[in-house]
């Protein structure tokens, strides 16, 4: 029976600032190496053991991973990282304060742009010098798919063709499965795989650096689902 296991990256500094991250490539706080080496140590107690690893292209997803994998004995599996498990792209709030912004906007505004399923934030132009066009990660994705925002309707669309192409293949070889990512790339792999609908997924969060662990059947239904 394949495991699939999702752990978001502990906290990070703009976490800890209460910014609006996106793609903005931020580093863990000291808090947030905590939480990744404490999530390795939770893995192991637990005897999990992965064949395979995927993160995004952003640093704090790629070391929780590199922390947990590390903490657990296993850094040596086999990992990709590709950027569509980046976090969703914030758009124009990327660096923005969210409490700055509730008081600005209003909490439900804010609300809607944080946790609706298909409301865009404020979009970034691709001028603009913030935007992912100008970054040498993303040279290679054709620029009319390079987001100036998302929402988590969008990210879930980018996701799922990684989800259809290497994650699931791997889950119906047997293979035990680490993905490394991001609150909202997680949570549209999570309504997906738990068939959430677009009102419920709304209530749905992640906590930084806590292992869900997921057995699934060889048709890749949930048989069990556990925090650490
Ligand atoms: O990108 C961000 O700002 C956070 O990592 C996730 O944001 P959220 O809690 O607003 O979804």
């Amino acid at each position: 029976m394949p495991k699939l296991v999702f752990i978001r990256h502990g906290q990070s500094e703009w976490n800890l600032e209460n910014l609006f991250t996106g793609w903005v490539d931020v580093n863990l706080s000291e808090q947030g190496e905590q939480e990744a080496k404490e999530a390795g140590r939770k893995l192991k107690e637990a005897g999990i053991e992965f064949d395979q690893a995927y993160t995004s292209v952003l640093t704090r997803a790629i070391k929780t991973l590199h922390f947990a994998l590390e903490e657990s004995g296993q850094l040596w599996i086999p990992e990709e990282k590709t950027w569509r498990l980046n976090e969703r792209h914030y758009g124009a709030l990327q660096g923005k304060n969210k409490k700055a912004a509730a008081e600005k906007y209003g909490d439900e505004q804010v609300h809607i742009w944080r946790r609706s399923y298909d409301v865009l934030p404020p979009l970034l132009s691709a001028d603009d010098e913030g935007s992912a066009a100008n970054d040498r990660r993303y040279a290679n994705l054709d620029p009319r798919i390079v987001p100036g925002g998302e929402n988590l309707k969008v990210t879930l669309e980018r996701v799922i063709p990684f989800w259809e192409d290497k994650i699931a293949p791997d889950l119906l070889a047997g293979k035990n499965v680490i993905i490394a990512a991001h609150g909202n790339s997680l949570r549209a792999l999570t309504k997906y795989i738990e068939q959430i609908s677009d009102a419920d997924i709304m209530g749905v969060e992640m906590a930084t650096g806590q292992p869900v662990v997921y057995d699934l059947d060889d048709k890749l239904n949930i048989v069990n689902k556990e925090k650490l």
